[in-house]
């Protein structure tokens, strides 16, 4: 019976933590859970210091979620800060492979800087009153003229609150090994408020996570924080143009720093 008990109580964790894919769910989870838990504690904080949805409270998030990377095995390596050294507004736009690259954004995250989502994150528990508690903006990404509306009041209010925001401009995650193409809304965002655009690329993930394999290894990442484009004096007309520049620059950037994509059977393309 006692050898039994052994068996249970050693072997079978043993075997459990060289399986990849039991450290893959396992990470994933102890991730959302934490989160959770985290949100839990954030939530008083921020009333306490702004009495309910301020920019400010983005401070309390930043710090409170700077360590979990060290739970997750992650390391980030930042290049560019000087870039980030601009006054006043500006949208600040990333490639998006994951809910992982939360963790990215508090590395970085400049003061008085919130982001555009998709409103099904208000939902997501303790993390989704978190996030409307910073002053995060949500969008109905099914029904553009709503995001548009909610996007020009959002370019009004960077005018008026000096505030900056941070965009997906992939619209979506994508692990597929290069960019997506760019909706435009970050980028009629910028243009309306006549502010710049500071791009930031996120290398690739897949040497440590790959979902469809699940694996979720120790890894590190790099974030390049790439000089700002300027759109004072840009309008409407502008704007295609000007998500083709960030397209091309975030684009070779992000192969610089991962390597070639795998081959796909539909190869990228621009809109
Ligand atoms: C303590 C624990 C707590 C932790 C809390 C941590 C907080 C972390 C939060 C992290 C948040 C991360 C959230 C990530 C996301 O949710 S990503 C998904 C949501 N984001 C986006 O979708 C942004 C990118 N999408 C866009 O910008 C789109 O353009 C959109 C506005 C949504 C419209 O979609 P769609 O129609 O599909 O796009 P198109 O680009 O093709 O546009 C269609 C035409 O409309 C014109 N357009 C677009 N936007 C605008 C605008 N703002 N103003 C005017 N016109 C606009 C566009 O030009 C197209 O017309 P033309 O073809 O040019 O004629
Ligand atoms: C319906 C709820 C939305 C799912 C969120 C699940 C709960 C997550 C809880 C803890 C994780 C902490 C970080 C949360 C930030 C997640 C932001 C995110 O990555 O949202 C996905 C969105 O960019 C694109 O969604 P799709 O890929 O288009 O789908």
């Amino acid at each position: 019976m006692d050898a039994l008990w052994m068996v249970l109580l050693l072997v079978v964790p043993a075997l459990l933590l060289t399986s990849s894919t039991f450290v893959f769910y396992f990470k994933k989870c102890f991730y959302v859970g934490y989160m959770m838990i985290l949100g839990i504690v954030a939530m008083p904080l921020c009333i306490l210091k702004s009495g309910g949805r301020d920019i400010e409270n983005m401070r309390i998030i930043r710090n409170l979620v700077r360590h979990v990377k060290y739970f997750l095995g992650l390391r980030f390596e930042v290049s560019g800060w000087e870039h980030l050294q601009t006054e006043g507004p500006y949208v600040i736009i990333s490639n998006h492979q994951s809910s992982l690259d939360v963790l990215g954004m508090m590395e970085v995250l400049p003061d008085r800087c919130s982001m555009i989502a998709k409103k099904e994150l208000i939902y997501a528990g303790t993390v989704g009153m978190v996030c409307w508690l910073g002053g995060i903006v949500f969008i109905n990404r099914k029904k553009t003229s709503d995001a548009k509306s909610v996007m020009a009041d959002a370019a009004k209010t960077m005018q008026d609150e000096k505030i900056r925001l941070w965009v997906f401009p992939e619209g979506t995650r994508n692990q597929k090994g290069d960019l997506l193409p760019f909706k435009k809304g970050a980028f009629h965002l910028a243009v309306q408020a006549q502010a710049p655009i500071i791009p930031i690329v996120f290398s690739s993930y897949r040497s440590f996570y790959l979902t469809k394999e699940k694996e979720f290894k120790s890894g590190s990442i790099t974030l390049k924080i790439l000089p700002k484009i300027e759109t004072k004096g840009l309008t409407t007309d502008d704007v295609a143009t000007l998500t083709d520049q960030a397209y091309d620059i975030m684009r070779s950037a992000f192969l610089e720093m991962s390597g070639p994509a795998p081959l796909l059977s539909n190869g990228p393309s621009k809109h």
